[in-house]
């Protein structure tokens, strides 16, 4: 049985992802508050897996969870993207009219801004996760509020959909790391369908080390499928670049990594895995 820490409740899209990315075996979910729990989790104990959203296409990347990957020292051992989709919840007593707040997560909040700038009456308040405010609003009764979830967790918390689909933009996509301690990780992925990596470091302030680097992993064929650069803190206007690349040939890639250490500092592979 894999014991999986996730950020929600029952009926969240991390519990969602996580039941699709390990389809047909057996898990067990840790539900926790927040972001930090998961890592706390997988701190105390190796054998638990931890998955976390890391980029939305609307909402773009959650920053805060690059800062707890590098901190915790666990390892990328795998990712999956689920199609985002939301609606807005209340108990079947209520109809719109009588809606006067929306919970939900930030993240599905930012989703779904352009139908929240029409309901202007509806005053908008942050939950700890999307499931979690239709689990709150059943199990107290709460009326005159509505929660914006999955319309699975509408459905097993009994609650009655006002409106589906109200997302800015039906391409609404998220994608999630699946993270291990170091130690556990060659058991939960893959190793010879590695075409994937995340890398992090940062860059001494000369012209062009940017470029340089991206240069090299171009020379390298490796596909530049993402790149974000997150402030050092206490350290004025330098970052620290988190890049992710895609390849087809994996002695290119290790080629690729050991040209580019000379001209980056602190260089650490957060994880070689397979990509969705
Ligand atoms: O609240 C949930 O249901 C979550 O799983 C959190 C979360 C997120 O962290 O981005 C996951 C996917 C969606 O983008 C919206 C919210």
């Amino acid at each position: 049985m894999k014991r999986i820490a996730i950020q929600g409740f029952e009926g969240s899209f991390h519990d969602i992802t996580a039941h699709h990315y390990f389809q047909g075996e057996q898990i067990q979910m840790i539900c926790c508050a927040t972001f930090e729990e998961v890592f706390e989790q997988m701190k105390n104990d190796p054998t638990v897996i931890g998955l976390t959203a890391i980029e939305n296409t609307i909402a773009g990347s959650l920053l805060h969870n690059y800062e707890l990957l590098l901190q915790s020292g666990m390892t990328v051992v795998g990712e999956d993207k689920t199609h985002i989709s939301h609606c807005l919840c209340c108990l079947p007593s209520q109809s719109i009219k009588d809606i006067k707040e929306v919970h939900s997560h930030p993240v599905a909040l930012m989703q779904c801004r352009k139908y929240l700038s029409q309901h202007q009456n509806m005053k908008i308040i942050e939950a700890d996760d999307t499931a979690g405010a239709a689990q709150w609003i059943a199990e107290n009764q709460v009326t005159g509020v509505a929660a914006i979830c999955h319309a699975d967790a509408a459905k097993l918390y009994g609650l009655t959909i006002l409106e589906n689909n109200i997302e800015d933009n039906k391409h609404n996509y998220t994608r999630f790391l699946v993270l291990s301690d170091p130690r556990k990780a060659d058991m939960l992925r893959p190793i010879n369908e590695t075409n994937k990596s995340s890398l992090v470091f940062s860059l001494p302030h000369e012209e062009g080390s940017l470029s340089q680097v991206l240069s090299i992993l171009s020379f390298y064929t490796m596909q530049l499928t993402k790149i974000q650069s997150l402030p050092i803190i206490g350290r004025e206007w330098e970052y620290m670049f988190y890049v992710d690349i895609t390849y087809d040939n994996l002695v290119r890639y290790r080629q690729a990594v050991d040209a580019i250490i000379p001209l980056t500092r602190e260089l650490k592979i957060l994880g070689e895995y397979k990509a969705a």
